[in-house]
């Protein structure tokens, strides 16, 4: 049996060999990035650092490694993104502030050492990278609990930028407060959204009645709660680490399925992969005349095009009572069968992004 002392030289041993490795791995990753540069390639190609992750996953089932997929993606995700700081320094707009639930999940993709830009509100986190102020932008589409993030699909709307990943991510919600007891408390501040997902904690705890104060981010309202005694913050633990507020109750959440879905937008376009999801935005000419959208699925239906959702929202022109369809499904658009029904339709749906599917 080999005692500490010999575990932790094998140990420094294996680390060594590791770190030649990537540091060979990178060697190969600077070479792909003057290719990119040569021929104008995007930097960033998700659906190639998923088939990445798939292969290393089923080669460790196979040899019986003691990683499990958590794992694997957690260690790539980080080497893909500092790979991708070596080819190109990329920046990355995110919805703050600092600490926010949708910085948790950029840094998830883009790692600890990327550059950065906190937003405060979606609408800058779209006009920042349309002005090319940054590459990547990341911002909240869906939560499990409180539905469609509407502002996103409305700017989606407009906007020529395209979604090029998604990612879903548990939300844990954590009560933080510098009071001492819960009993002093007078002020809570959170997202509204955040209020929405903890009320029956909220009941339980006596603290329906304190003034609810939603503010634009939870890490806002951890800031608000450090500086003021006898106010709480309803946030990410992170958000309340960062910014000296004790948590006193973590996980607050009503549903411990709380989780959200982010989607990275950029320029480009991926290329096809074999498990990818598109997105579109559909406005039916004759949406008022009842078995159009029918007819629209069906074509879906007939080309045996999987739907993941559908979800309507009130177009806002023209004053009007009309409505456009934010549909997800299985393939991407280069796909033939997905081209057909497309290009029937193609004067009534804009396409929002292909890109590969997150894992749930
Ligand atoms: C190296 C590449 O660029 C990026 C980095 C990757 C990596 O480190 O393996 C993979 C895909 C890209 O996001 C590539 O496209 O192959």
């Amino acid at each position: 049996m080999k005692t500490l002392d010999d575990c932790r030289e094998a140990i420094d041993e294996i680390d060594n060999e590791m770190l030649t490795l990537l540091n060979k791995r990178m060697k190969v990753v600077q070479r792909v990035g003057e290719i990119k540069k040569e021929t104008g390639g995007a930097i960033y190609r998700p659906e190639r650092e998923k088939a990445i992750i798939d292969r290393l996953v089923s080669l460790n089932e196979k040899e019986g490694g003691l990683l499990n997929y958590k794992a694997i993606e957690a260690i790539f995700l980080e080497i893909f993104a500092v790979a991708r700081n070596l080819e190109l320094p990329e920046r990355i707009a995110y919805l703050g502030p600092e600490g926010s639930f949708t910085h948790q999940a950029a840094e998830s993709r883009f790692g600890a050492m990327s550059d950065y830009l906190s937003l405060n509100s979606i609408a800058s986190v779209f006009k920042t990278l349309e002005s090319g102020r940054a590459k990547f932008a990341v911002v909240p589409i869906e939560n499990s609990r409180d539905g469609i993030v509407g502002e996103t699909l409305d700017l989606l709307a407009k906007s020529s930028m395209k979604i090029v990943a998604e990612l879903y991510m548990p939300i844990h919600m954590s009560f933080a407060t510098k009071a001492e007891k819960l009993e002093d408390i007078t002020k809570i501040y959170s997202k509204d959204k955040g209020f929405g997902q903890c009320r029956e904690f909220l009941n339980e705890h006596g603290l329906i009645n304190v003034e609810l104060i939603p503010v634009e981010s939870t890490a806002k309202a951890a800031i608000l709660a450090a500086r003021e005694p006898n106010s709480a913050a309803i946030c990410s633990h992170i958000a309340a680490k960062l910014y000296g507020l004790p948590t006193l109750f973590e996980n607050i959440e009503d549903a411990i399925d709380n989780t959200t879905r982010f989607v990275i937008l950029s320029d480009f376009k991926n290329a096809v992969s074999e498990n990818d999801k598109t997105s579109i935005l559909v406005r039916l000419k004759d949406a008022v005349e009842a078995g159009s959208l029918v007819r629209f699925l069906q074509d879906f239906e007939e080309e045996k095009i999987n739907l993941s959702k559908i979800e309507s929202r009130p177009s806002r022109d023209k004053g009007g009572f009309g409505y456009w369809f934010y549909i997800d499904f299985y393939g991407h658009i280069d796909e033939e069968k997905i081209q057909k029904v497309i290009q029937k339709h193609k004067d009534e749906v804009t396409w929002l992004g292909s890109y590969v599917k997150g894992e749930e």
